[in-house]
């Protein structure tokens, strides 16, 4: 079949090359004209054959909003867009009323798998109604890894990107619990291979996963991480995680520890534990810190 897709920066560009590699045609545009095939989404539009699908893979906020726009005006009745960037679930609803007021259709897909899709297959997690679904189903089923697991139709519109939040607050919670561990056993001296340890754990343990195996890629990089600076940044998902589990009363003390963890990793010097060491000092007399 044939797909347009926007965006081909690190996700897009190798899906757009997955996508070919399963002997499909895909037109892709970036507004960096050094990646794409096409100069406009006017020229993408118009040189796919109708029924069209177009992928938008995009940052999640202002830039997907306006391709949505751009595309509701180009498409026509019984085309279909899909938003396969980190978009909020809660913005799935309002794409889809957009493009059916014009008759076209909307899915929204939450993608995971990083650099290694190319090579792995990305994991698919997409909402929508199973027409507009079918018209994409050749896509997904080049982008999905080999076998049978790793691609769901989740359900009504905003479920894939709901999926992937969950997803991803997952993934907040496990990355943390990996690092409070390397941290402790890098912190005593009884154990004098952190590394190895890790890498050991690869095999046979309960707590094997791909997160693991990418540790131990980044300890054989840098074996005590001394190159980097304890920050971490956060895209949004497992903010919107946490205000789910609000909005629902489910308790996620694990994610929200961990999203929380990277808001601390931010401060140069944490005004909250100023607080703290005044107020003891005020009620007990206990020894401060000054700068
Ligand atoms: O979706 C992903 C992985 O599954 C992206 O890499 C995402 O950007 C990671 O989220 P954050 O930037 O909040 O750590």
């Amino acid at each position: 079949m044939e797909l347009g897709l926007v965006g081909l920066g690190k996700m897009g560009g190798n899906m757009r090359e997955r996508i070919r590699r399963a002997g499909h045609t895909v037109l892709g545009y970036d507004r960096n004209p050094d990646l794409a095939d096409v100069h406009s989404l006017e020229e993408l539009v118009g040189k796919l054959q109708g029924p069209r699908v177009v992928w938008v893979m995009v940052p999640a906020g202002a830039a997907t909003q306006s391709t949505i726009d751009e595309l509701a005006e180009l498409l026509e009745p019984g085309d279909v867009v899909v938003d396969g960037g980190n978009s909020r679930w809660t913005d799935d609803e309002k794409h889809a009323e957009e493009l059916a007021a014009k008759g076209i259709g909307f899915v929204d897909c939450g993608v995971s798998g990083g650099v290694w899709g190319l090579e792995n297959g990305y994991a698919l997690m997409y909402g929508g109604d199973p027409e507009n679904v079918a018209k994409v189903q050749p896509v997904f089923d080049a982008l999905k890894p080999e076998g049978d697991l790793g691609a769901v139709h989740a359900g009504k519109v905003g479920a894939g990107h709901f999926a992937k939040m969950v997803h991803n607050g997952i993934e907040y919670a496990m990355m943390q619990a990996y690092a409070e561990g390397w941290e402790l056993l890098e912190k005593v001296d009884s154990v004098t291979d952190v590394r190895e340890v890790f890498r050991s754990w690869q095999e046979g343990t309960v707590i094997r996963s791909w997160l693991l195996d990418l540790a131990v890629n980044a300890l054989d990089e840098d074996e005590h991480l001394d190159e980097l600076r304890g920050y971490a940044q956060d895209s949004g998902e497992g903010r919107w995680t946490v205000e789910a589990a609000i909005d629902n009363a489910v308790p996620l003390p694990a994610i929200t520890a961990s999203l929380f963890a990277r808001f601390a990793s931010r401060q140069e010097d944490s005004p909250q534990m100023k607080m703290i060491a005044a107020l003891r000092n005020q009620f007990g007399g206990h020894a401060v810190e000054k700068k």
